[in-house]
């Protein structure tokens, strides 16, 4: 007997979700795709039948295939509907850093539509919408999973669930949380070997490769690194208000602080870091005074309760200083494992290993849907 089709939706086509597409492709018994967006286009499959399916390898294909309906930006609530009202289970993947969806997750779970995603936004929010997305879940009978939220693929919240699941005491987390910050500093102030690169040239590089949030400032201001701790902290059973209820510290130059938020805006502080080259380069100068590097840190204190996002020095012979690349390292100290902290370690941004966490997730909400 073959097991009942299930829908998908995706929306956000950019590093990503471009990824996400050439995975979905390849995936055996996937989805049916019927809903794919970008921010002013949408493909649906037409309906009653929602049939054609979309052809899934890329949003060129999919968009020149025959037989979709095209339309402009549609609301959450009119994609909600529309996933709802296909015949049978239905999942949204969303691809895109938009907090506005993010705060519309409760609408999709209480209609039953399941929920796969990279974007933060949502889970560290204000925890009134935390507390929401999992009660409207409940609710709904629909599936919530977003692992590539932290460490982009790597095993992060699912180890960080099943050591609470099963009953051991997580007191302290830290580590290496985001990957442009790895890449940067390691590429910028390397333990070994040395490097010219200036700062600004290195930011673009990270850019370039796909590794920093659709706006890099957000990397640069410490809040990607802070709404991944109040992620882990709030699974760690913390309940955090919101990700800058504890100190952050920004590395945007204070002069480029109120530049506007829109595409002209990150255009406008590119063009202008390289004036500033000289505080990062007195940074590093003052870590190697000291024999040591540079790092961009954080931690949580279960017992403490205390978050710390920030700099930090490190001797030239640790696991933190000797990251290559853009990897995250994240150690978990619980009462089980003692004094030696389980550690995961890896890539901790890029298309297809953040694609691969979303994939592996849809994976997962599949098997449990069918
Ligand atoms: N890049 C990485 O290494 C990692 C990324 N993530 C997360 O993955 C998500 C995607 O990142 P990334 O692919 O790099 O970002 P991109 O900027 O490359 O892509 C964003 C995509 O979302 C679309 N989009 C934005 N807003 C809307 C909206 N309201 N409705 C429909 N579509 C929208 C954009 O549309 P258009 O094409 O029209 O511009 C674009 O296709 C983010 O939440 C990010 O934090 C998580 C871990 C690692
Ligand atoms: N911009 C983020 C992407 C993954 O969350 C990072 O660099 O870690
Ligand atoms: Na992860």
């Amino acid at each position: 007997m073959s097991a009942s089709p299930i829908y998908l939706g995706v929306v956000g086509v950019g590093g990503v979700g471009t990824a996400f597409l050439s995975q979905l492709a390849r995936l055996p018994n996937a989805p049916k795709l019927v809903l794919l967006a970008r921010s002013s286009q949408t493909l649906l499959a037409p309906t009653p039948a929602y049939s054609p399916a979309i052809p899934a390898a890329d949003w060129a294909t999919a968009a020149a295939a025959p037989s979709l309906n095209k339309a402009g930006a549609l609301s959450a609530e009119e994609i909600a509907t529309y996933l709802a009202s296909a015949p049978g289970r239905a999942i949204l993947v969303d691809n895109t850093s938009d907090i506005n969806l993010a705060r519309q997750y409760p609408t999709f779970l209480k209609k039953g539509v399941s929920i796969v995603t990279p974007n933060k936004k949502g889970f560290s929010d204000d925890l009134s919408l935390w507390k929401d997305i999992f009660a409207s879940a409940a609710e709904g009978k629909a599936l919530v999973y977003h692992e590539s939220t932290v460490g982009a693929g790597l095993p992060v919240l699912s180890t960080l669930k099943d050591l609470v699941a099963t009953g051991d005491e997580v007191t302290r987390i830290e580590g290496v949380f985001s990957g442009t910050l790895s890449f940067l500093f390691n590429t910028f102030a390397p333990a070994s070997g040395s490097s010219s690169a200036q700062w600004s040239a290195v930011v673009a590089q990270a850019k370039e490769l796909g590794y920093t949030e659709p706006d890099p400032r957000d990397d640069l201001n410490g809040m990607d690194v802070a709404r991944k701790l109040t992620i882990l902290a709030r699974l760690a059973g913390l309940e955090i208000s919101r990700p800058d209820s504890f100190p952050i510290e920004s590395l945007i130059p204070a002069e480029l602080a109120s530049l506007p938020s829109s595409a002209d805006g990150i255009t406008q502080f590119m063009n202008r870091l390289p004036d500033f080259d000289a505080e990062m380069a007195t940074v590093k100068a003052t870590a190697e005074k000291q024999g040591k590097v540079v790092r961009y840190v954080g931690s949580i204190d279960v017992a403490a309760k205390a978050v710390k996002v920030g700099l930090q020095y490190f001797d030239k012979d640790t696991a933190i200083a000797g990251l290559k690349g853009s990897d995250n390292i994240i150690s978990f100290y619980t009462k089980r494992y003692g004094a030696n902290p389980l550690i995961v370690q890896g890539a901790g941004a890029g298309g297809d290993v953040t694609a691969m966490g979303v994939s592996a997730d849809l994976l997962k909400v599949v098997e449990r849907l069918r």
